[in-house]
């Protein structure tokens, strides 16, 4: 029986910085950002959206797109590392949005949870659905991959940013692509990127030692939720290489074969926190498992890493990367990082590229390498199924992201710094974050969103 994904629909925020501009602004110079990394845009949320807003349009898209009868749908299981709460999950806001727009219970026996393992949480989730799914063919579940990717001003990460979510349905006899069940997983507990509970003394805030209320804070520490990490940008780099090498020759295990996995593959779907990240990153997979490697792996550690350089310039893999890689980097250049979504955004890219230039690539297999920080990686494959353009017919992928508004570096400054207090663009046909309770005591701080006609 076949497992796998049926439909897809995204939502990515919908104004942008040029990569030009921050570039010029930064005083970095622009060819690093365009051709050293594979930026061109980033995109950022409006002060009406953040990941219920994505997800929730995602969502209610997929499900108006495809004639969804909410009945069917047995779970809806979310990927972030953009939660908004943390005990409340973003599916319990995704329940009460749906139920508003397709009807009261109309999800009550609906299982929804979220996933939160960095980046890998969607790809977390959607091997969640595709093992209940293999259990109950008749039955169907949605992944919801919803993040905001948002980095300090001025830090290496800055010009990685971007915002929006995608929604998989998954189902038996799926219409794109469908899984093999063979997932290999490489795992490590490290600090390469982590979002940590931050604190500032209280007496640093009011010079006062007594420990006195502050705004009816008891504690002498004040805690912090920010939503930009803490991270160290070539070790979370080097950490992507390790958990993705051992994943693959994990995978190749799995396979039990001597073959080169990669050779099998049409195309190669990696997670991609900025557009050229997996081509970067996979000149060892490609270089070790390769017939004709140079690599010995008894070369001391310099030797080791110029002849890694060598072959990411050699022409052979400059080809290989534009076969297997280039298609899914496409949205990636006009978006950003989407961190859970990023991966199955470079599956939509592929797609709707082979779509637009009209090739076939029914019957063909998928590569995926997926990362998340703190660690970990899994490697899988699936084969692009018979009906695979039906289900791109409503997608429009690079036609809507054409049409991303672009604002200018001030804009820019004062939406991440939250002095932007009007949406930048008025909201239509979508899902908004109305207003956040700040009166009554048993409703403090949650969130109100309303369908923007
Ligand atoms: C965060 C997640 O989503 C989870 C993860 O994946 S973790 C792994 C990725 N980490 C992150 O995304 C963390 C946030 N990002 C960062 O810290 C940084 O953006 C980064 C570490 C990813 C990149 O760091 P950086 O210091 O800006 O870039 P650097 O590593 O020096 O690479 C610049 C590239 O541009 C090239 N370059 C520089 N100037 C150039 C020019 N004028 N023309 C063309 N290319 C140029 C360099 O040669 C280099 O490419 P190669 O190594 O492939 O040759």
């Amino acid at each position: 029986m076949k497992i796998g994904i049926d439909a897809i629909t995204f939502d990515v925020a919908k104004i942008h910085l040029p990569i030009k501009t921050l570039a010029k602004t930064r005083n970095i110079d622009p060819e690093k950002l365009e051709k050293g990394l594979g930026l061109l845009k980033m995109t950022l949320p409006d002060t009406h959206q953040d990941t219920v807003v994505f997800g929730a349009n995602a969502l209610t898209k997929l499900i108006i797109d495809q004639a969804i009868d909410l009945k069917d749908v047995a779970r809806i299981y979310v990927g972030t590392e953009s939660a908004i709460d943390s005990s409340k999950p973003i599916s319990s806001f995704l329940v009460a949005l749906m139920e508003e727009e397709f009807g009261e219970n109309s999800l009550s026996e609906c299982d929804v949870v979220d996933f939160t393992f960095a980046c890998i949480g969607g790809v977390d989730a959607m091997q969640n659905c595709i093992d209940f799914v293999t259990l109950n063919p008749t039955k169907k579940a949605i992944v919801v991959a919803t993040d905001f990717a948002k980095y300090d001003l001025n830090s290496t990460g800055e010009y990685t940013q971007g915002a929006g979510a995608l929604a998989m349905l998954i189902t038996s006899d799926p219409r794109i692509i469908a899984f093999e069940n063979n997932w290999a997983t490489s795992t490590k507990g490290v600090f390469d990127f982590f979002k940590p509970y931050r604190t500032i003394s209280k007496t640093a805030i009011t010079g006062n030692e007594t420990n006195e209320a502050w705004f009816e804070n008891l504690e002498s520490e004040i805690e912090i939720h920010k939503d930009q990490p803490v991270f160290d940008g070539q070790y979370s780099n080097q950490c992507y290489m390790d958990r993705t090498r051992d994943a693959y020759f994990s995978f190749k295990k799995l396979k039990n074969t001597t073959e080169t996995v990669y050779d099998s593959w049409k195309s190669i779907v990696m997670h991609l926190p900025y557009a050229f990240q997996g081509r970067r990153m996979l000149s060892e997979i490609y270089a070790l498992d390769g017939s004709n490697t140079t690599i010995s792996g008894n070369e001391d550690a310099i030797e080791y890493q110029n002849k890694l350089k060598e072959t990411s310039k050699s022409d052979a893999y400059k080809t290989f990367v534009t076969e297997k890689l280039m298609p899914a980097e496409i949205a990636s250049s006009l978006i950003g990082n989407l961190y859970t979504g990023s991966i199955f955004m470079g599956l939509l890219s592929t797609l709707a590229h082979h779509y637009d230039t009209k090739k076939e690539i029914s019957g063909t297999t998928f590569g995926f390498l997926a990362y998340g920080s703190g660690s970990k990686s899994k490697v899988f494959e699936g084969t692009i199924q018979p009906n695979w353009k039906s289900a791109m017919t409503s997608i429009h992928l690079f036609e809507t992201l054409e049409k991303s508004f672009e604002i200018d570096f001030e804009a820019y400054e004062k939406l991440h710094k939250k002095e932007q207090k009007m949406s930048v663009q008025v909201p239509k046909s979508e899902w908004t974050l109305d207003h956040i309770e700040t009166e009554n005591p048993n409703l403090l701080g949650a969130r109100y969103y309303k369908w923007a006609e």
